[in-house]
């Protein structure tokens, strides 16, 4: 467990892995912490250099006073890399995590030797939809928003096998600090990236929950096919947050495009999207 001072923000991050194996840096979805990979951080830590941070306003790294959107975030993971003297990696973003590795893949491409896009979009969401979220969590808190954020997260099937665990993700959401999240949900509301991402060079993955109601498998199709040098993957049952319900085909999918030549991007070159089935 580490902290830093980065971009005016303390963040709490973790390094784990085989140092010098290639480097993964994971940027986290709405309202999440970084103990949401650790099952995956399990699967690869023998051969890869992983990095795990909060982001600002999220488990243990400091909320910001002043409002901050996609560039802040992406500025943030910039100076958390500069911090631990990574010059690349390759990024792995999952939802608004995603929305952050593609503004740095458009932005600063020479700080990425991959993308992976999880359970993401160019944009997310509605202007009215996030001005109302904003507006309960600020008035009730997180916790007012709980369940019914619970339902868009995770399939039926975890929600109903995994009880404990459910009700374990749940707390860490509710703990979340409202400014936090509601700075994020800002962030999010004015993001759209649409015109922007074809101009992403990087070799990319994107992976959808074929369950996620938060991001649709289509609605993650169509952004894989606006980024030219794209592969999509569906995961069968999966929700919102692959990492937990499925870390080992989350992992296999990673280590099969990171650190076997990257097959996948070669065999799918152009944006061509795979059919998914539930
Ligand atoms: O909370 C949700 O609805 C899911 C989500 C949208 C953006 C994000 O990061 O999580």
């Amino acid at each position: 467990m580490s902290f830093a001072r980065t971009n005016g923000i303390v963040l709490h991050y973790r390094r784990i892995g085989r140092r010098g194996g290639p480097r993964i840096v994971f940027v986290n979805s709405l309202g999440s912490d970084i103990t949401i990979w650790d099952d995956v951080a399990d699967e690869l830590g023998a051969d890869f250099d992983l990095l795990f941070y909060d982001k600002r306003g999220h488990g243990l790294s400091e909320v910001s006073p002043a409002p901050g959107g996609i560039a802040d975030h992406a500025n943030d993971l910039v100076s958390l890399l500069d911090h631990v003297g990574w010059d690349s990696a390759a990024v792995c973003g999952l939802s608004v995590g995603g929305l952050i590795a593609m503004e740095l893949a458009v932005r600063a491409p020479a700080r990425l030797t991959g993308l992976v896009l999880m359970d993401t979009a160019a944009r997310i969401g509605t202007l009215d939809a996030w001005n109302a979220r904003i507006d309960a969590v600020l008035q009730q808190g997180v916790a007012a928003i709980g369940d019914q954020i619970m339902e868009r997260w995770f399939s039926p099937g975890y929600r109903n096998g995994e009880p404990d665990a459910f009700a374990g993700w749940q707390r860490m959401l509710e703990r979340t600090p409202a400014a936090g999240y509601a700075d994020t949900c800002r962030a999010l509301r004015d993001a759209d990236l649409t015109e922007t991402i074809g101009g992403i060079s990087a070799p990319t993955l994107v992976i959808a929950g074929a369950r996620d109601l938060s991001t649709p498998p289509e609605l993650v199709a169509d952004t894989a096919r606006r980024i030219p040098a794209a592969a999509f993957r569906a995961i069968a049952g999966a929700g919102h947050l692959p990492c937990i319900e499925r870390p080992v085909e989350v992992a296999s999918l990673l280590r099969e495009f990171l650190f076997q030549g990257r097959r996948l991007h070669v065999a799918e070159q152009g944006g061509r999207v795979a059919a998914y089935q539930e």
